[in-house]
């Protein structure tokens, strides 16, 4: 016995599908136009109306345990994942203590398996403790299953310790995706160097402490040959050092965040925490670079950053708050209602950007609509409009700069090797 779904529409917007799924596979995919298919015997999934997507992926996520269990956990993370469509999701090392053994490694994924409902895949650290001083066992973290290694809320602030972390990925065919700060750039700073901390008299994050990293790990890796993947990429002169450096044949990739497609430094209210994130939001103009970049290819895929904080962290002013905004549950309505509605994108341009996009570029079977594949599988109602509430996010975190915002493009429907995960 399997499960049909019914009329759905495909990102490619030729006609509507029936899909059939058996066990953890997707069995056969069938022009809605033909014969009505033998239902018989099967579950019925009604998608009439609705799309329906390869189960997105975001490859950067922070699920906080262990340690900050009272941010986020594996089970409240992987929910919060599947109401906003996605079936995997990879998230970072920086927990308490943070992902740089193969212990802590095993217990996200014992986690995951026992009390997540979405495919999770874990970094390893490049450094012990994230204290950018010793590199960690890179061959122990990748037996033990991590897909790549990142220091991911912190830059490797040592060129020698990402020449030395970048030549050993590269020897044992693995990742280095990189969070790229200059810390002598940036002390004290919560907000972005423009108009926003101009008014008010504060220290701005400038752009170059973002970019320097990107110049110097492009050149290690262009030394070193190793996969480079850049973390949330949000400046002009990032999108520049990128393109040029993929003109060159250097193997590197990179990801954006939406709100840093969506929202300037000129967007902030005032101060609140809800609006603080790192990397922060930076000016119009680099926007304007970070959308460009996105569509002609210069940064491969989309990524949430899903950094959820307490209510009570968030409070303590914008000084003193943490940097990090929620993002799975509204990710895919902000792009869908803000850029292809509006019909700047296609929508298979945005799909490929969640689905097979980030799949390619870490080389994840996941990711694809066909027969034989696994059946991860996303429906999502592209008409019905509805305001972004954190009140009814399934994430621990409220911290979004979102709220109130009407969109559509919800999705409705969350399936994992088969199973239906989620559905609303
Ligand atoms: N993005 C953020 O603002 N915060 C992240 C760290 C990170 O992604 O660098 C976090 O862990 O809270
Ligand atoms: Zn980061
Ligand atoms: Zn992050």
């Amino acid at each position: 016995m399997g499960i049909w779904i019914l009329n759905a529409a495909v990102a490619s917007g030729e006609g509507l599908r029936h899909v059939l799924v058996e066990g953890k596979q997707i069995e056969s995919i069938l022009n809605a136009g033909g014969a009505a298919p033998e239902v018989a015997g099967h579950t019925v999934i009604d998608a009439a109306g609705k799309l329906l997507t390869p189960g997105l992926i975001d490859m950067h996520v922070h699920l906080r345990e262990p340690g900050f269990e009272h941010k986020e956990t594996i089970a409240t993370g992987t929910r919060s994942a599947a109401r906003g469509g996605f079936t995997t999701i990879a998230c970072m090392p920086n927990t308490r203590p943070v992902i740089d053994t193969v212990e802590t490694v095993k217990y996200v994924l014992d986690k995951a398996e026992t009390e997540g409902i979405v495919r999770v895949l874990p970094y390893g650290c490049i450094t012990k403790n994230e204290l950018g001083r010793e590199l960690t066992d890179f061959d122990a973290l990748k037996e033990a299953g991590v897909i790549g290694y990142t220091d991911d809320g912190v830059g490797v602030q040592s060129a020698q310790m990402m020449k030395d972390a970048m030549a050993k990925a590269a020897s044992i065919g693995m990742p280095i995706i990189a969070h790229c700060e200059d810390n002598t750039l940036v002390e004290g700073a919560a907000f972005s160097e423009g108009e926003f901390v101009r008014k008010h008299g504060l220290k701005g994050i400038p752009n170059e402490s973002e970019a320097i990293h990107v110049g110097r790990d492009i050149l290690l890796a262009e030394a070193t040959g190793v996969h480079y993947h850049v973390c949330h990429v949000s400046t002009e002169q990032s999108v520049r050092l990128i393109r040029h450096a993929k003109q060159f044949g250097i193997k590197v990739t990179a990801e954006v965040c939406p709100h840093h497609l969506l929202l300037s430094d000129e967007d902030i209210p005032g101060m609140d925490a809800n609006w603080k994130m790192n990397p922060p939001l930076r000016t119009p103009r680099d926007v304007q670079a970070c959308i460009e970049g996105l569509v002609d290819g210069t940064i491969d895929i989309v990524v949430t950053d899903h950094a959820p904080h307490s209510e009570e962290e968030k409070a303590r002013g914008v000084q003193l708050a943490p940097f990090g905004i929620v993002g799975f549950e509204t990710a895919f309505p902000l792009l869908y209602t803000k850029f292809v509605a509006t019909g700047q994108w296609t929508l298979e341009f945005l799909v490929d950007k969640m689905t097979k996009l980030p799949a390619d570029v870490f080389g994840l079977p996941w990711g694809k609509l066909e027969v034989g594949g696994i059946a991860d599988l996303t429906l999502i109602d592209l008409e019905n409009e509805k305001e972004v509430n954190p009140e009814e996010f399934a994430s621990k975190g409220r911290n979004t700069p979102f709220t109130g915002w009407k969109l559509k493009g919800w999705p409705t429907m969350t399936m994992v090797e088969g199973q239906v995960v989620w559905s609303e």
